[in-house]
């Protein structure tokens, strides 16, 4: 059929093939359904066009008109998991660009046809649980070429699991099923409760030896042993061959210059250097020197698209203007750090711009097309917690990215750095503006990248900046699809949750994780043992503060610096509290990320009344008996951030004691604030 229909039609023909679809009423005729607060109920969009369609527990059932999603050009994932649908698999392999579908907890039944997934060369999620699929696990699930995570538990598949070997794959559950034979080699990193629950499943995550080699009729052991030595042989012989290659390339590397500002770290950072950068595309052999002097207008605009992007910048974000690579070779430039991702540097151009560029080693997950598309989603994000990239350059072995330049630096710097007079503004208000200004940006990064298992991915101190307000800015956000898989681990922070650390397990909540990282960081003002990769040094503040909370010794964790600040240690304990549930070991238990930004968001207004409460008391003295209920009171303000106290006159308002008979010095008082 013809594309005819516009998103609003393709999508109430959608609503109308489901029987109950009562929870669906804001998708209406008459109104967008991409429009900001207002658009309708389940739908991510960007630039106002449907990406993700997230049905998750709408109690919806009836069929699934898939004539209708091929009308929506930009869809990305659909989920309709936990609904009463039922019958067989619906017909998504139509929609070739799908990058996650999720069907779990639903009552799909009957086979899934062998080729299913064979036009899917998109897909990286898979989600099947808890249904009642039969037959064979898809063999085609083999040619995806980067899946990442295939939940197929709770079903009755049966036979042996196919060979999926792909290195991208890091989730996996086949438990619960009528599997048989042995786990396949590719599949051995797993463990066993990847696979529990199928009765003739065999092999080394499950400790059971497998016995098919005894029952095979004679000669065909020879032929196993022969083809495992072929496979041995070919498999040495090509890392032997990758290993002369790489030496080969790092050589030759090590010759050309690249973008080679080391000198840089002797130099005084204020004297004018070269930054060499070499060239690539079609005169990639020769090194590239740029030093002629000359104004940084003339390239202006010639980096503009995709035209020259072989060799130089790829502005995506203008707000700082349009700027070339040779630009940044003329500039004054300084190392700021090496991080787990790869170096940056500042670097001071002649028009008086300062930005970051990041040299990000473990970026070659996709080719330059799809680099393209995602950074260019990722410089659209508009929200004043996040600073989205300005430009970027892309060569086959090195990625550039290209930030304005922060120059307060970040909090990890603020909290652990030098004790100059930006720490001293760091007390109780301005940390917990900070972790507020952190949820928000998390929050919008959750719906917006909603389509990734790991929507921030690096969310630590050193990633989030300051402006000049203290306004927190997150950085490195959705490099997950970026990072080649086998270092993602590595190079992202949100690898560190137990789950991914430990079973490869990666979701959302891993980003939650590392938002708890960061508000016992800022709680307690210790530098996080998470971030070492030795085990050495820091502290493990998750361990010091699940001890301290079962002891009662809460107070004792505060930053001496926030602690003095006594009248808001309530607000304290709160966002301690939440800080160790967002750390929980277990995911399950673990709050989720728009529950941990609700409790967040929280923490300020009921703190606050606890506040008031205590602090009223000690003025009572002074003749409330003849005052009362005209009561003036001292309260300390918490807000004002200064430990000022502040006069309110208590007039109207309801005054409780909460003992019985005459209010005391001993009572605790509720009252409304006005
Ligand atoms: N736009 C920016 N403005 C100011 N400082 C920045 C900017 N971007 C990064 N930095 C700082 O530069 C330093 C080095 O950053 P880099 O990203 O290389 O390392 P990292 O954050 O420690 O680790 P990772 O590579 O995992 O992100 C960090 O302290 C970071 O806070």
């Amino acid at each position: 059929m013809g594309s005819s229909l516009t998103e609003s039609e393709a999508l109430l023909k959608l609503k109308s093939s489901f029987t109950k679809a009562g929870a669906l009423n804001s998708w209406v005729n008459g109104s967008l359904p991409c429009q900001g607060e207002v658009g309708w109920d389940g739908l991510v969009c960007s630039n106002g066009l449907v990406t993700d369609i997230r049905l998750g527990g709408f109690g919806l059932s009836g069929k699934i008109d898939v004539d209708a999603l091929l009308e929506l050009s930009y869809l990305r994932s659909i989920s309709i998991m936990s609904n009463n649908f039922s019958g067989p698999i619906p017909e998504f392999n139509r929609l070739g660009s799908l990058r996650a579908i999720y069907l779990s907890r639903n009552r799909f039944s009957g086979e899934i046809p062998s080729d299913y997934f064979a036009n899917m060369g998109s897909l990286k999620k898979v989600y099947l649980s808890s249904n009642m699929f039969t037959g064979k696990i898809p063999s085609s699930l083999a040619q995806i070429p980067r899946l990442s995570e295939l939940l197929l538990d709770n079903n009755q598949f049966s036979g042996t699991i196919p060979s999926i070997d792909q290195p991208t794959l890091a989730a996996l559950d086949v438990e619960n099923n009528n599997l048989e034979g042995e786990i396949p080699s590719s599949l051995t990193k797993f463990n066993a409760s990847t696979f529990k629950g199928n009765g003739g499943l065999c092999g080394e995550p499950l400790g059971n030896e497998c016995k098919v080699a005894a029952e095979q009729p004679a000669g065909s052991k020879n032929t196993n042993i022969s083809k495992n030595m072929i496979i041995a042989i070919v498999v040495a012989a090509a890392v032997l061959l990758m290993i002369i290659v790489v030496t080969i390339v790092r050589s030759r590397k090590k010759k050309r210059d690249e973008f080679d500002v080391l000198e840089h770290e002797k130099r005084n950072s204020e004297e004018h250097v070269e930054v060499r950068v070499s060239q690539s595309g079609s005169s990639r052999k020769e090194a590239n020197s740029i030093h002629k002097k000359g104004s940084s207008s003339s390239r202006r605009g010639s980096n503009h698209g995709k035209g020259n992007m072989a060799v130089d910048l790829v502005v995506v974000n203008n707000e700082k203007g349009v700027f070339g690579l040779s630009d940044l070779m003329r500039a004054s430039a300084e190392v700021l750090g090496n991080g787990s991702s790869g170096s940056a540097y500042k670097a001071v151009m002649a028009n008086g711009v300062a930005v970051v560029v990041k040299r990000m080693r473990e970026m070659n997950a996709l080719g330059r097309d799809q680099f393209d598309a995602e950074i260019r989603q990722l410089a659209s994000l508009q929200h004043w917690n996040i600073l989205p990239p300005l430009a970027y350059h892309f060569r086959k072995d090195e990625k550039l990215l290209v930030y304005e330049y922060i120059p307060k630096g970040s909090l990890l710097y603020l909290l652990h750095g030098d004790r100059g007079p930006s720490h001293a503004e760091l007390n109780w208000p301005t940390r917990l503006k900070i972790v507020q200004g952190i949820a928000e940006g998390m929050g919008y990064l959750h719906t917006e990248l909603a389509y990734s298992s790991i929507p921030h991915g690096n969310l630590k101190s050193s990633n989030i900046l300051l402006s000049p307000d203290f306004d927190p800015l997150l950085i490195d956000y959705g490099f997950f699809p970026l990072i080649n898989p086998l270092d993602a681990a590595q190079a992202l922070f949100a690898f560190k949750a137990p789950e991914a650390a430990i079973f490869g397990l990666i979701s959302p909540k891993c980003d939650v994780y590392s938002l708890g990282i960061v508000i016992l960081e800022i709680l307690t003002g210790k530098y996080p043992s998470q971030y070492l990769n030795s085990n050495k040094g820091g502290t493990d503040v998750v361990e010091w503060v699940n001890s301290a909370i079962a002891d009662h010794r809460q107070s004792e964790l505060f930053d001496p610096e926030i602690a003095s600040s006594r009248n808001s240690i309530g607000e304290m304990k709160k966002l301690l509290h939440i800080g160790a549930a967002c750390t929980e070991s277990d995911p399950e238990q673990r709050l989720d990320m728009m529950e941990a930004i609700r409790r967040i968001e929280e923490v300020q207004v009921e703190g606050g009344q606890e506040d008031r409460t205590m602090n009223v008391v000690p003025s009572l003295r002074d003749g409330y008996e003849d005052s009362f209920p005209q009561i003036t009171f001292e309260a300390r303000n918490s807000y004002d951030g200064l430990g000022g106290l502040s006069r309110t006159r208590l007039e109207s308002h309801s005054f409780v004691s909460q003992s019985s008979g005459r209010p005391s010095t001993d009572d605790n008082f509720v009252f409304a604030i006005p």
